[in-house]
């Protein structure tokens, strides 16, 4: 294992250290939507590499030391890394205020300016020139597929939904999603599109350019694939038609059958496991649960009523085999282009370890987290809609069963115990990142655990 550097000069960046590098961005981190550990304070920030993109734009890998974090599973040290690209000037662009990290009073950058590049459309733009010319840069190494031509000089913008990462299109033509957490090993997110290609699939945009690192460890840093640019979310569609009172099991319904066709292609192209050990799943399960019953005392009076939805797991029928699968499909991570559905975003639930995220699993994983999606889309609507919700869950289902020639309606207890897995996980997601939310799912996990599904 490479040591880490501290940030500041006198070591591991302290709570009263003002004015250095390091503490600016322990103050800038925890503010930031794609910063994973905010439910624990940022003790400690090390440095695990610096590269010198171009002149006045650093690449910085830096790992965070928080009380209670666990292990993200990887080779890094313990502790979360995350990746930055700071912008370093005299002065900022009064243009560049929101991207304003703060003004360094000591060390080796002592009177300049910092500010988040990513959202310096000049510092964009030179990411994309990098990309355009495969090749190493320090620990970094650019690469793209030279069947696929990027022009230059595309004009950058900056997406501004809230995600788990930071996407900048490009033209309308390519968007570059540049992973925030990164952990060590192929990110699933290029991995898969990739493998899908090699298949024929066309449900997913196929990556062109990508860049990882090779130091402290191997792990993928960003992916350019062709932009959508005509696309709608299946959220943004689902909610709309719930605002117009228009039904919407026709797109539900080819949906389901996308999302099988995806699922032969990924079965197709990685190794497909044997049937599924039910009672090691419901054990993983049950796990997860109490886990999150410990982070959030509202799951609690329920524990003993899901517990049931992985017992019942335990007790059935091997469901279809283990392979690889989307691991957080939602209605937000498929997109409407041209009558056709795309389905985006392979890097699975952000909280899992990557060696999770890219074993073998259960298709029925899926189908569970689509179907807890278009309850999400119909308790936005006051009064809440549970029919809209159910017709879709069923023409998902429908469309999924003719296309991939099994139906997961007649897999009761699978489904019912993917979506109690699922509702835990929302659970705890909301619970951390938007606890407005919260109702949202726990109202799902009431349902599971007093009424069964
Ligand atoms: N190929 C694409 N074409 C058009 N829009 C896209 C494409 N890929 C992603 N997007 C848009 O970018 C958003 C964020 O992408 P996603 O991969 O889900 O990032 P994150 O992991 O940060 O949530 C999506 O919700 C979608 O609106
Ligand atoms: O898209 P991400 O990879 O960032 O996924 C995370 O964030 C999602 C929210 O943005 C979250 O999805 C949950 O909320 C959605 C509505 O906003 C809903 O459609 C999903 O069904 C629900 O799970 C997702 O769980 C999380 O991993």
């Amino acid at each position: 294992m490479q040591k880490t550097a501290p940030l500041s000069a006198g070591g591991v960046v302290g709570v009263r250290s003002t004015g250095t590098l390091g503490a600016l961005l322990r103050e800038w981190l925890p503010r930031q939507r794609w910063f994973a550990g905010k439910d624990r304070p940022l003790n400690d920030l090390r440095l695990l590499s610096m590269t010198e993109l171009y002149p006045g734009c650093l690449h910085l890998l830096v790992q965070t030391g928080q009380s209670g974090v666990p292990s993200p599973g990887g080779t890094l040290p313990p502790g979360d890394c995350y990746q930055l690209l700071l912008g370093i000037q005299e002065h900022l662009s009064p243009r560049l205020g929101r991207a304003l990290i703060g003004r360094v009073e000591t060390g080796a950058l002592a009177g300049l300016t910092v500010h988040d590049a990513l959202q310096d459309p000049r510092s964009a733009h030179l990411l994309l020139e990098r990309m355009r010319h495969p090749g190493p840069l320090g620990p970094l190494s650019f690469e793209s597929d030279p069947s696929v031509h990027v022009p230059s000089g595309l004009a950058p913008r900056l997406l501004e939904a809230e995600q788990s990462n930071t996407s900048l299109v490009y033209g309308d033509a390519f968007i570059l999603k540049v992973f925030r957490r990164v952990q060590s090993g192929v990110n699933p997110d290029l991995e898969v599109p990739v493998a899908l290609a090699g298949q024929g699939c066309g449900r997913v945009p196929a990556p062109v350019a990508w860049y990882r690192t090779t130091h402290p460890q191997e792990a993928t840093l960003g992916v350019l694939q062709p932009f959508l640019p005509d696309a709608s979310d299946g959220w943004t569609l689902a909610l709309d038609a719930l605002a117009r009172g228009e039904d919407f099991t026709p797109q539900a319904y080819a949906l389901g059958g996308a999302t099988a066709e995806v699922h032969l292609a990924l079965a197709a192209a990685f190794p497909v496991g044997p049937l599924g050990d039910n009672a090691r799943t419901a054990a993983g399960m049950t796990e997860r649960l109490e886990a999150a019953a410990h982070h959030v005392p509202a799951l609690r009076p329920y524990v003993p009523g899901l517990t049931t939805a992985f017992g019942a797991l335990a007790a059935c029928d091997p469901g279809p085999p283990a392979q690889r699968v989307h691991g957080d499909l939602h209605l937000g991570q498929v997109l409407h282009a041209g009558r056709e559905w795309f389905v985006i975003d392979f890097e699975g639930e952000p909280s899992r370890p990557l060696a999770e995220r890219r074993s073998a699993q259960s298709p029925v994983r899926d189908i569970a987290g689509m179907l807890r999606s278009f309850d999400y889309a119909a308790r936005q609507r006051r009064p809440w809609r549970p029919e809209w919700a159910r017709r879709c869950r069923e023409a998902f289902c429908a469309g999924y069963a003719d296309r991939a020639g099994w139906d997961p309606r007649k897999k009761h207890a699978l489904l019912r115990a993917y979506e109690t897995d699922r509702a835990v996980y929302e659970v705890l997601y909301e619970a951390r990142h938007r606890p407005d939310w919260l109702p949202v799912p726990m109202a799902a996990i009431e349902r599971l655990a007093v009424r069964g599904g």
